[in-house]
C-alpha cells in the first residue's frame, strides 16, 4: 500500500499517521511511504503507483491532498484511501470516514468502497479533479491571499483573520455564470459535490458525493457585509437559509468572468472556468 503524505497538510496531525501505520504494520501490511515535497507532487506521486500497477492509493493529508492523489488516479481501478490530516477535511467528513488512527486502519486494511464522482475544471490553465468543490469569488479570493505560515500557524483561525483583510479589498465584481446554459449572476460561486463547507458546516443540503451531478451555490447579494452576514451563517448552520442564497442542480457550469478560484481549498487560477462531472467515477475506501 502505498501512503502519499503531505508534511505541510494540516497542523501536527503527523503523529496520527505515525499511529495509523503502527497498526498496518503489526497486522502485516506491507507500507510505502512516500512524502511529497511540493504542490503536485501527490499527483505525480499517485500517477507513477498507477502505471507500476498499484491497487490502492492513500492520501494522507487534507482535502487538497486527496485532490492531488485523486488527479494521479484518474481513469484507472486504483482505489483511494485517505488518512485526513488536513485543516477542514471536508471529503472525510462528507463520507463519514474515521479520524481515531485505529479506526483509520482497520477502514485501510478492511473498508468497503463506494465510488464518488470528482468535478472536473478546465480552464486556460488545463483540467483539474477536485472531490470536493469549487469556489470562484470572494472565498477563492481568501484562498489565493492565505499566507501558508499564517495556515499552518493558526489552521482555521488564519481562514478568519484572511476573511476580514479580504472584505475590505475585494472588489466583488458580478460574476456572470451559466448553469445548464441559463444565464445567472452572483456576487460569489461555489460548485459543490457534497453538502460540508469549511468542515463540518453545511452549504448545500442534499448534495452528495456518491451521486454525479453538481450542486451550484449562488450568492446574490454582493459586498462586505452581504459577505460578513454570510461567514458569520457558516458555524450557525444557517447559511442554506439565508436571504440571496440559491442552490441549483447542474450537470454543466461556466464561470464566464476572470474571477479568482479555488478547488478543495487550494489556489485554482483564474476564470473562465468550465466545469462538470469527471469522465469516470472514482474508488474511495470507507470504514
Ligand atoms: N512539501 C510541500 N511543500 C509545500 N506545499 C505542499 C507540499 N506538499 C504538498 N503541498 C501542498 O499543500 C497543499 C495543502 O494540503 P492539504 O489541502 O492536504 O492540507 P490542508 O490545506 O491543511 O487541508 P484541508 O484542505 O483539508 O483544509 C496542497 O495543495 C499541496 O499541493
Amino acid at each position: 500500500m502505498l501512503i502519499v503524505f503531505n508534511p505541510v497538510a494540516g497542523r501536527r496531525r503527523a503523529w496520527r499517521l505515525w499511529r495509523v501505520l503502527d497498526v498496518l504494520s503489526e497486522s502485516g501490511v506491507r507500507l510505502e511511504v512516500a512524502e511529497t515535497s511540493f504542490r503536485g507532487h501527490a499527483t505525480e506521486l499517485a500517477r507513477a503507483a498507477v502505471r507500476d500497477g498499484a491497487s490502492m492509493v492513500v492520501a494522507a493529508g487534507g482535502d487538497g491532498t486527496i485532490a492531488e492523489v485523486a488527479n494521479g488516479l484518474a481513469g484507472s481501478d486504483c482505489r483511494l484511501g485517505v488518512i485526513p490530516l488536513g485543516t477542514a477535511n471536508v471529503l472525510a467528513h462528507e463520507l463519514d470516514l474515521p479520524f481515531a488512527p485505529r479506526a483509520v486502519a482497520a477502514a485501510l486494511a478492511f473498508g468497503r468502497t463506494r465510488r464518488i464522482w470528482p468535478g472536473i475544471a478546465r480552464g486556460s490553465a488545463g483540467e483539474r479533479l477536485f472531490v470536493q468543490m469549487l469556489g470562484a469569488g470572494f472565498d477563492a479570493q481568501v484562498v489565493h491571499q492565505l499566507p501558508g505560515r499564517l495556515k499552518r500557524a493558526l489552521g482555521r483561525q488564519a481562514y478568519v483573520l484572511q476573511t476580514m483583510r479580504e472584505l475590505v479589498r475585494y472588489p466583488f465584481q458580478p460574476i456572470r455564470v451559466q448553469v445548464d446554459g441559463q444565464a445567472m449572476q452572483a456576487a460569489s460561486v461555489i460548485v459543490t459535490k457534497g453538502h460540508f463547507y469549511a468542515g463540518r458546516y453545511r452549504l448545500a443540503p442534499g448534495t452528495c458525493p456518491t451521486e454525479a451531478g453538481l450542486t451550484t451555490v449562488l450568492f446574490e447579494r454582493s459586498g462586505p457585509f452581504a459577505a460578513l452576514a454570510y461567514g458569520a451563517a457558516l458555524p450557525l448552520d444557517l447559511l442554506p437559509r439565508m436571504p440571496g442564497v440559491r442552490q441549483v442542480r447542474a450537470t454543466r457550469v461556466e464561470i464566464e468572468a476572470p474571477v479568482p478560484a479555488q478547488t478543495d481549498g487550494d489556489p485554482a487560477g483564474l476564470g473562465p472556468l468550465t466545469i462538470s462531472d469527471a469522465p469516470a467515477p472514482i474508488r474511495v475506501v470507507v470504514s
